[in-house]
């Protein structure tokens, strides 16, 4: 039986470069003490405007590269050096400015682009490997997953109103009628998601405004995006900007940089 989830943590900043500046705090902050306790930092990254605001984590002090391992929230099914592709925006926002070892770093496998089954199961594997050797738990512990929010409150390939919402089971599943384009993609179910020890979204602009109020401010609509809530002591933080949080009545909290 799992427990109560916390209530999210919503920082609201004025501008972007406060926004990235305190997003690289937090994550070096939670790699450290992940790395602390295990040995390691089990990261799931998503697509869309986040890999671009992680570059405040590039040359921070007290980075262990060689310590991460970086998944996928979700990943659309391209090659993956496609412009579409998650991997590929990772790759040149992020990655390629750091050392993560290119074997820590977990894309889809392209053999099976043509088979979505085969795809979700492979990457099912994936993570299988890394985690049930090593945690107990029937479904895997995330350190850290960052996610974005779409206008629509979907967040990572999980869409309003879609049946995949119901994926009790899976880890990883597919989707071929995206509303969102390219259709076929795969993605982290909501148990994974919702066992993750720490969620953060990254959401930022005017755009995302009249989301941000339903996902907060009226959850009981049931938007993707409101649904994550880590159990049964993980913690979901919002890391948005004033643009973003104009209509949002949701409580904001004061950012402390972490010791
Ligand atoms: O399609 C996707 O969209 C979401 C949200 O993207 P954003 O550009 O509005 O931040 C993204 O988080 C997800 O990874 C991606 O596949």
């Amino acid at each position: 039986m799992l427990g109560q989830a916390h209530q999210p943590i919503l920082y609201s900043f004025s501008t972007t470069d406060q926004l990235v500046d305190a997003l690289a705090k937090f994550v070096v902050k939670v790699q450290k003490d992940a790395i602390d306790k295990k040995g390691r930092f089990t990261l799931a990254l998503s697509g869309g405007s986040l890999p671009k605001q992680l570059k405040g984590i590039v040359g921070h002090e007290g980075i262990k590269w060689d310590k991460w391992h970086v998944y996928y929230a979700d990943e659309r099914v391209v090659p993956l050096d496609h412009p579409d592709s998650n991997h590929n925006l990772c790759q040149t926002e992020f990655y390629s400015k750091t050392s993560i070892p290119a074997g820590n770093i977990h894309p889809i496998n392209t053999e099976y682009l043509d088979d979505l089954e085969e795809l979700a199961d492979d990457y099912e594997q994936q993570l299988i490997t890394q985690f049930a050797a090593k945690d107990s738990a029937r479904f895997p512990i995330f350190d850290l997953i960052l996610l974005g929010m779409g206008p629509d409150g979907h967040t990572a390939s999980l869409f309003p109103g879609h049946e995949l919402l119901q994926e009790g089971d899976r880890w990883i599943a597919y989707i071929e009628d995206s509303p969102k384009p390219p259709p076929k993609r795969i993605t982290m179910t909501l148990p994974v998601l919702n066992h993750a020890a720490k969620v953060a979204f990254v959401a930022a602009g005017e755009g995302k405004q009249d989301t941000l109020h339903t996902v907060l401010d009226k959850p009981e609509e049931g938007l993707p995006s409101s649904r994550i809530k880590p159990v049964p002591s993980g913690q979901l933080y919002w890391f948005t900007d004033d643009a973003a949080t104009k209509k949002t009545e949701y409580p904001r909290s004061e950012f402390h940089p972490p010791a």
